[in-house]
């Protein structure tokens, strides 16, 4: 984002040739998981922090490797706070969403986050978070103390934002800037607010949001799909909330060019928690599917009739349904794990229909699910496999790990 000095987001599709992509390389936050907050923090197991930073950086080694510029979210953060010279208001905002009440802690984190002088080390600890045992207070015991004696974290970390596509979520040249669902994910939208207000780059240029963090109801970056540059799809999903899509699809259309959303009903459900868990575009034509929501979908066609909504739910075939919105002859769906189920459900919970197009039919996958991974190579897909085994016990793969901000147009 440092060169460019004008508008600096295009996004007009899943697939256009990736330019420039924001991520945030996995840290400490990784080793505050402990089994006590692991269901709450949307971990199912405790990453090895040390494997899981080398399988990253292989994943940005490979986007680098094909023309790919890679952002990294702390770095934006940190620059942005600098820039905005608003590091106070940070940090005050910051404590306010951490879960302590003013009083001597409060006092205390505020002191520790006031002295870090490095504005990058300042973003890397507030997703790391604190131990009781870094903020030592006189303090007298509290109700919520006693209770709470046997759990040796004051302010949880943020293991979930290497995820970078779910907190704030691209739109042709503006953003999404989400109400996350869970608790734990609500603070992490603090980093987009102000990197889309206040970093040098794109302060002057006024990035329109076209939803809020302060909304009322949740919506998350993998449920949003750009297909075209007229149509999105979004999952009604766990973290997707019907009356968020109706909200962004009326600022969309306000906005935009965009004249129609897919809405997914995709059910709420943990393993398939956004769309993109379930359903991506791969080539202009051709998209992954996992077989076990197929018979369960509803599509919903959302349009702008008079400056209010309209809703009409379809009825034909899912690949019909794309081929009109797209206005093409012939959809393929790829189904992940083929026809067996059990092939389908272990590598779709291993992310195995969560790919990353860094061009039209050129993905980026884990290698752990050579069922799918074969399928798509038979439909002419080009692959660059990445290993995945710690990342992703986060549940997430190279769609969730990766938040494009610039790609080219067709
Ligand atoms: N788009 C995605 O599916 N992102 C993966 C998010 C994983 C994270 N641990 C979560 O449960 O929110």
């Amino acid at each position: 984002m440092t060169d460019k000095t004008s508008m600096p987001i295009q996004v007009y599709s899943e697939i256009g040739r990736l330019e420039r992509v924001i991520l945030h390389r996995p840290s400490i936050e990784l080793e505050n998981l402990i089994p006590a907050n692991l269901e709450a923090l949307l971990f199912d197991d405790i990453p090895y922090l040390e494997a899981a930073q080398k399988e990253h950086d292989a994943f940005a080694q490979v986007l680098k490797e094909n023309g790919v510029e890679v952002l990294y979210l702390e770095k934006l953060a940190a620059e942005a706070i600098d820039n905005g010279n608003v590091r106070e208001e940070f940090i005050e905002e910051w404590l306010s969403e951490s879960g302590l009440e003013p009083g001597a802690h409060y006092h205390a984190v505020k002191e520790k986050l006031t002295a870090i002088e490095d504005s990058y080390e300042l973003i890397l600890k507030t997703m790391t978070g604190f131990r009781k045992d870094e903020v030592k207070v006189e303090e007298g015991t509290t109700l919520i103390d006693t209770l709470d004696r046997d759990y040796p974290l004051l302010i949880n970390p943020m293991p979930s934002l290497y995820f970078t596509r779910d907190p704030f979520a691209t739109i042709g040249q503006g953003i999404s800037l989400n109400h996350m669902y869970s608790e734990t994910r609500k603070r992490e939208t603090i980093y987009g607010k102000y990197i889309f207000q206040y970093h040098p780059v794109v302060k002057d240029n006024s990035v329109p949001l076209y939803y809020f963090r302060d909304e009322s109801t949740y919506i998350e970056g993998g449920d949003i799909l750009v297909l075209s540059e007229d149509v999105l799809a979004i999952g009604i999903s766990q973290r997707t909330d019907a009356r968020s899509i109706e909200k962004l699809a009326k600022n969309v259309f306000e906005d935009t060019d965009y004249s129609q959303v897919l809405a997914f009903l995709i059910g709420s459900n943990r393993k398939f928690m956004h769309l993109d868990t379930v359903f991506t575009m791969v080539d202009y034509d051709k998209f992954t599917i996992h077989p076990e929501i197929e018979d369960q979908l509803k599509v919903y066609t959302i349009t702008s009739q008079d400056g209010e909504v309209k809703i009409e739910e379809e009825t034909d075939p899912l690949e019909e349904i794309l081929e009109a919105a797209l206005n093409i002859e012939k959809v393929t769906l790829i189904r992940c794990g083929d026809d067996d189920p059990v092939a389908a459900a272990r590598e779709q919970w291993n992310d195995g229909a969560n790919t990353l197009a860094i061009a039209p039919g050129e993905l980026i996958v884990y290698d752990r699910n050579p069922v799918t991974n074969a399928l798509l190579e038979e439909a002419g897909i080009k692959l660059h496999k990445i290993q995945g085994s710690e990342l992703v016990r986060g549940r997430g793969g190279p769609r969730c790990m990766s938040m494009p901000i610039y790609r080219e147009r067709f």
